[in-house]
């Protein structure tokens, strides 16, 4: 086994007073210098020691031994020995003790492992100079401060050494110092560990600062991490940038709204929600108006966990941001949309509709609050569903969905929303009429509110019918009084004013005003329905001359019915008394009639007074007007036929005919801009469903819905023909 020879001379001051102690040598004096050490070594130990070598390392200890004995120059001369002379084992061992472990020994590499034994023994020997002048300059003055800088690389082993990166000089060994050629100037130590020096840490003032090493070297390592450091962002940011994340992500978990079933009626019911009632024509909920206002423009309210906010993009973006499309407010409340036609030739026309409502009290028995727009087995219960926010939020989606889509009209139109329809819309729809008079506006026509489709309405008839209002009744608001002195209620006179009051309205309800079913528009009503009826229905609706009487006592037994039959005379609002003991001074009453087609505004308050026929009471026409003009309706008629197209588009099963309109709508003042006026909107009508208007449990299917929206959105592009195509029978196509 080869054997790793020391250099005593390399040993530590340390060292070899172990040694010597450890061999039971006398000490030299205290204080003396490493050589006196290394003297009383070399004299008794080292000699002792190789003596001890066994026989079969005799050569490489007698080559150790002779090269300790003369010192390092001599132990060179030593080693440069004719290596040719040298036996292949030898050739073989040598060039282990330099590191080299050699392959096979042969005739053909023999010569390859001589030169490379020369080369690293003249590099050895170049080493040892350079080494002991290093050994010079650490001497003992650093053993001095009592640092053993080489104790560990005087402990390594041939084999150790070789695996080390460290550069250490050995009388055996030579390895290549990586950390040398990474950092040249660093100055080099036997273990390869560097010492630094040691700086003073003071800033200013002698105030103590960071410490800063500018000019120690680092290692790739700790360059590494630095770099890598570097590029990491701070922790604090890295924090800040979480809570962020998470706060954002908490604010779009708050927004989140369940979806909408159906994204359709899930706006309508937004719109009813809102209050808008009118209560009187004094009296309001204005900022419910304000609120659909700011519905229309701004959005609605989040249906989430921060319901105060309101989404800033209008429930309607692109007709409020369309070029083609003019948003104008009328008397703070109502609306007006011009919406410009490319053919400036083609005559507009104009899409009416309301967004107050009559009041509603749950307590009248409603299934659900009047104003939940609660959704209950497919319809969307709520005061205005029929009554006419199906209409206004129907129109404006159509709306916005043709611009969404690029759709420019050919055919100009307004759109018109009244805030007082149900107070005779005097601010609202009067003031837009004044507005348009003003701009020198004509009208082709005009769609507004009124009849529906009828599905099982008319007895006998097959199938649903759409009635499509070509005039609406007149009206007359009376108000009765009567006044008396009052008085104790212990001494009554034998008629009160309350009785008075009553005994007249007794008269007028028991005296209904005549039958006229069929002398006004009603009568196309039934002619066009005629061939729709089962016999002998249709007989008798094909000859209505004959057949009135007859009609109309059978009609007039229902109250729907009836108001096509006659003026209607309804008594709406009794107040009279203020204690239980006192006898009233004053009691009033107020009639709402209904001027059938066929009758004036001024027959009516003859025959109304007639029958009161009492001086004690008062009669006062609070407000009124005449049975509105028959739109037309005939082939020719441009309105009446594309919106008679539209709905058998969508319903061919239908059949169309011109209707009475029974209410009132704000059209009624639109007489000035245009001669066709005409009522209607596809809300379908089922038994019971016209006693919802201004009743309880209002309500319209989302399917009801979805088909109003559709049915502006067609029948604004059907408008969009100039003329109507001849026709060669009673029903053509567009
Ligand atoms: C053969 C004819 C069958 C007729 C069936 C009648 C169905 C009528 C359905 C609804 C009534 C129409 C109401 C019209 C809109 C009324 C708007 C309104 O309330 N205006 C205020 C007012 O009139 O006081």
């Amino acid at each position: 086994m080869p054997v790793f020879v020391e250099n005593p001379a390399e040993f530590s001051k340390q060292r070899l007073k172990s040694e010597l102690i450890s061999h039971n040598v006398a000490l030299p004096p205290a204080g003396s210098d490493k050589h006196v050490y290394l003297e009383v070594y070399m004299k008794h130990v080292a000699t002792k020691n190789s003596a001890d070598f066994s026989s079969d390392e005799e050569e490489e200890v007698r080559n150790g031994n002779e090269e300790e004995e003369r010192g390092e120059d001599s132990d060179e001369d030593s080693d440069m020995v004719d290596l040719s002379s040298l036996t292949d084992d030898q050739l073989k061992r040598k060039l282990l003790q330099y590191g080299v472990k050699a392959g096979p020994i042969v005739a053909t590499t023999r010569a390859l492992y001589e030169r490379k034994l020369h080369r690293m023994m003249t590099q050895h020997s170049q080493h040892s100079v350079n080494n002991k002048e290093d050994a010079g300059k650490y001497s003992d003055s650093e053993e001095e401060e009592g640092e053993e800088q080489y104790s560990e690389s005087e402990q390594l082993g041939s084999e150790s050494v070789s695996h080390t990166d460290r550069s250490v000089t050995h009388n055996t060994v030579t390895v290549t110092d990586v950390l040398m050629e990474m950092f040249p100037d660093t100055a080099t130590t036997p273990t390869g560990i560097t010492a630094t020096k040691r700086r003073s840490i003071k800033g200013a003032a002698g105030r103590p600062v960071q410490f800063k090493y500018p000019e120690t070297p680092l290692s790739p390592g700790t360059l590494e991490k630095l770099e890598i450091q570097q590029r990491l962002v701070p922790l604090w940011v890295q924090v800040a940038v979480f809570l962020l994340v998470v706060a954002f992500l908490y604010f779009i978990y708050m927004l989140t709204e369940e979806p909408p079933e159906n994204p359709f009626g899930a706006l309508l019911q937004k719109a009813i929600r809102i209050p808008t009632v009118s209560f009187s024509e004094s009296h309001q909920n204005t900022s419910a108006l304000q609120e659909f206002d700011r519905l229309l423009k701004r959005g609605y309210p989040c249906n989430c966990k921060l319901s105060f906010i309101y989404w800033s993009l209008s429930v309607f973006p692109t007709i409020f941001s369309s070029s083609l499309v003019k948003h104008e407010v009328v008397e703070n409340y109502s609306h007006l949309f011009t919406v410009s036609g490319s053919d400036p030739e083609l005559v507009p026309y104009m899409l009416l509709a309301h967004i107050d409502v009559v009041p509603a009290n749950e307590t009248d028995g409603w299934e659900v609050p009047p104003f939940s727009a609660e959704e209950l087995n497919g319809f969307i219960y709520g005061r205005g569903t029929l009554d006419n926010k199906q209409s206004v939020m129907g129109i404006l989606q159509a709306l916005e969905y043709l611009l969404e889509r690029g759709y420019v009209p050919r055919r100009g139109f307004y759109i018109g929303l009244g805030h007082d329809e149900e107070i005779n819309g005097y601010a609202g729809a009067v003031n837009t009429v004044k507005l348009l008079k003003n701009r020198g506006v004509k009208l082709q026509f005009l769609v507004d509110e009124g009849l529906a489709v009828l599905d099982g309405i008319i007895t006998g008839l097959d199938g649903p019918a759409a009635l499509i209002g070509v005039s609406e009744k007149g009206h007359a608001t009376v108000k009765l009084s009567v006044s008396m002195k009052p008085g104790h209620s212990s001494m009554p006179p034998k008629q009160s004013s309350i009785g008075i009051l009553a005994a007249a309205i007794t008269r007028l309800e028991e005296n209904p005003m005549p039958r006229l079913f069929g002398s006004g528009p009603e009568r196309s009503t039934f002619e066009h329905l005629a061939h729709k009826f089962g016999l002998p229905l249709r007989f008798i609706m094909s000859n209505l001359w004959l057949f009135n009487p007859l009609i109309s006592r059978v009609m007039e037994r229902k109250p729907d019915m009836n108001a096509f039959v006659r003026t209607t005379t309804a008594v709406t609002m009794f107040n009279s008394g203020v204690k239980v003991n006192v006898l009233p001074s004053h009691a009033e009453a107020y009639v709402n009639l209904r001027i059938h087609s066929a009758q004036t505004l001024q027959e009516v308050l003859e025959l109304f007074e007639s029958t009161v026929s009492d001086d004690r009471v008062k009669v006062e026409l609070m407000n009124g007007f005449d049975p509105l003009p028959i739109s037309s309706y005939d082939e020719r008629s441009f309105g009446f036929q594309v919106i008679k197209k539209t709905v058998l588009d969508m319903f061919p099963e239908v059949t169309v005919a011109p209707g009475l309109c029974v209410g009132n709508t704000d059209s009624r003042h639109y007489t000035s801009l245009t001669k066709d006026i005409y009522r209607f909107n596809p809300s379908w009508f089922k038994p019971g469903d016209p006693q919802r208007f201004h009743g309880i449990n209002e309500r319209i299917s989302s399917k009801n819905y979805e088909e109003i929206v559709l049915f502006y959105f067609r029948l604004i592009q059907n408008c969009d023909i100039k003329n109507l195509p001849p026709s060669h029978t009673s029903q053509h196509d567009l």
